[in-house]
């Protein structure tokens, strides 16, 4: 007879088995829920990231205009660009409140001349609707202080870039507007040699991209848009008339303006839209850009900081045309106020359209090294001077704007004085930053 087998062994071994199982599968069990879990948290921290931190900085007017923000903005646009409390937004901001008002939407808002000017229209009873990308070209905390005066005045800024087409379209569908102001560009001479693809994107894809939207607009709205002095380059006559060489930049950012000037011409031509360009000559004031020489200079003196003085390769002084922002925007006004109407529609060209460019300057250059004497009066403080030659930076060594045609046109007539100018902007700046001593007393004092 067979005896039994012995499976006490075997039981033992199976029991081992069945635990060493348990124990494993446990282990898995606890092993794929951490990983869930470092999964389900790593995708927690990038969504609180995106949501936290990378939204809304956009970078204006004055525009930083990458790839990488482009994609974000379009998909900011389709996520914020259609609710209704939105919609009631945009209406309510560009609804005009007096007989006949414009509905204008202004490009660059939250910039140095687009929050001045969109104060203005708003003043005066016009719709305004603003579109910012609050780039980080200069401090975006000046351009959201600005928002946040022009939100006083309900104004209210759509944050988006120029070149989200969907978002522009979606704005036109929801407003008829009869004009547009558009500012948004990216500024500044000598930074053009440091981020060129900024330029481009915004003063040129940007600018065709708003026009391509205009064009298929019913109605087609007219159209103002920012030029600059720094067309006329290596011009050499004097003062510059818009009948005057513009055919050598000596900057891309120059040449993207003169390049704008020409597509303005095709738009004009193909699709019948009325536009407007405005050749600003450097223009300054409160609430203006951290980037240029008078605001920078006033902050480094303040600071006992060195101050880069230029001079012409000759030994001469360089010197602008500096032109104070209340007489701009009175030009822009004056632009828009005598716009006529685009003639096409849907893409559509009716007939022969308006195209104008002016001057927009102060008529009297004064040097640099004057500008900062006036900086040292009003600020009480001696400059630390460092008189250098011009860098080959793009920088043109003279402006002078003949303001005639646009005198002729709208009564253009710039009142303001450096040094009247400049007294003003120190006061705004002061008390912007909250710099007490030293500045004179009559400054604070003074409106
Ligand atoms: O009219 C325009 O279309 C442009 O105006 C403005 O350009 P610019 O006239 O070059 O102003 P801005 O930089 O303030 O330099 C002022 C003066 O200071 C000199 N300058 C500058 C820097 C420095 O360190 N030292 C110096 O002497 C410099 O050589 C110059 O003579 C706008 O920025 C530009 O966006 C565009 O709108």
């Amino acid at each position: 007879m067979l005896s039994p087998p012995d499976t006490s062994k075997t039981m033992k071994l199976e029991r081992y088995n069945s635990y060493i199982r348990k124990v494993n599968s446990t282990k898995l069990l606890n092993a794929s829920s951490k990983l869930l879990f470092r999964a389900t948290l790593l995708i927690a921290l990038i969504l609180v990231f995106l949501f936290t931190f990378n939204y809304p900085p956009l970078s204006s007017s004055e525009n930083n205009t990458n790839h990488h923000f482009h994609t974000r903005t379009n998909f900011l646009s389709s996520a914020f660009g259609g609710g209704a409390a939105w919609e009631k937004q945009v209406r309510h901001s560009s609804t005009p409140r007096r007989p006949n008002g414009m509905s204008v939407l202004v490009t660059g808002a939250a910039g140095f001349v687009g929050s001045h000017c969109s104060l203005a229209l708003k003043k005066r009873g016009d719709g305004v609707l603003g579109l910012d990308n609050f780039n980080s070209y200069y401090d975006p905390s000046l351009k959201r202080a600005r928002q946040a005066l022009l939100k006083q005045h309900q104004i209210f800024i759509v944050e988006g870039d120029l070149n989200d087409a969907p978002l522009l379209s979606k704005l036109f569908d929801v407003v008829p507007f009869t004009h547009i102001l558009h500012l948004a560009a990216q500024a500044g001479v000598r930074y053009a040699m440091q981020n060129p693809q900024s330029y481009i994107s915004s003063n040129i894809a940007g600018f065709v991209n708003l026009l391509e939207v205009a064009k298929t607009a019913k109605p087609q709205p007219a159209i103002v848009w920012a030029s600059s002095s720094s067309v006329y380059g290596l011009n050499t006559e004097n003062p510059f008339s818009e009948l005057h060489r513009t055919d050598q930049p000596a900057s891309l950012y120059a040449a993207t303006k003169k390049a704008g000037e020409e597509i303005a011409h095709t738009y004009n031509h193909i699709y019948g839209l009325s536009l407007t360009g405005l050749r600003f000559f450097t223009v300054y004031g409160p609430w203006g850009r951290p980037d240029m020489a008078y605001f920078f200079f006033t902050k480094d003196i303040l600071q006992g900081k060195n101050i880069d003085v230029y001079q012409t390769k000759d030994g001469k002084e360089v010197a602008r045309d500096f032109t104070y922002i209340d007489d701009i925007v009175k030009g822009c006004i004056g632009a828009l106020d005598t716009a006529e109407k685009s003639t096409g529609s849907g893409g559509k060209k009716k007939g022969p359209a308006q195209l104008r460019i002016y001057n927009l300057g102060n008529t009297s250059p004064v040097a640099v090294g004057k500008l900062v004497g006036i900086l040292e009066g009003l600020l009480s403080t001696k400059a630390k001077k460092h008189v250098i030659k011009m860098p080959a930076n793009g920088d043109v060594p003279y402006t002078h704007a003949n303001v005639t045609l646009a005198f002729k046109d709208f009564g253009y007539k710039p009142t303001t004085d450096l040094a009247s100018g400049l007294r003003k902007f120190v006061k705004w700046y002061v008390g912007y930053y909250g710099i007490q001593p030293r500045v004179k007393k009559d400054i604070h004092d003074s409106a």
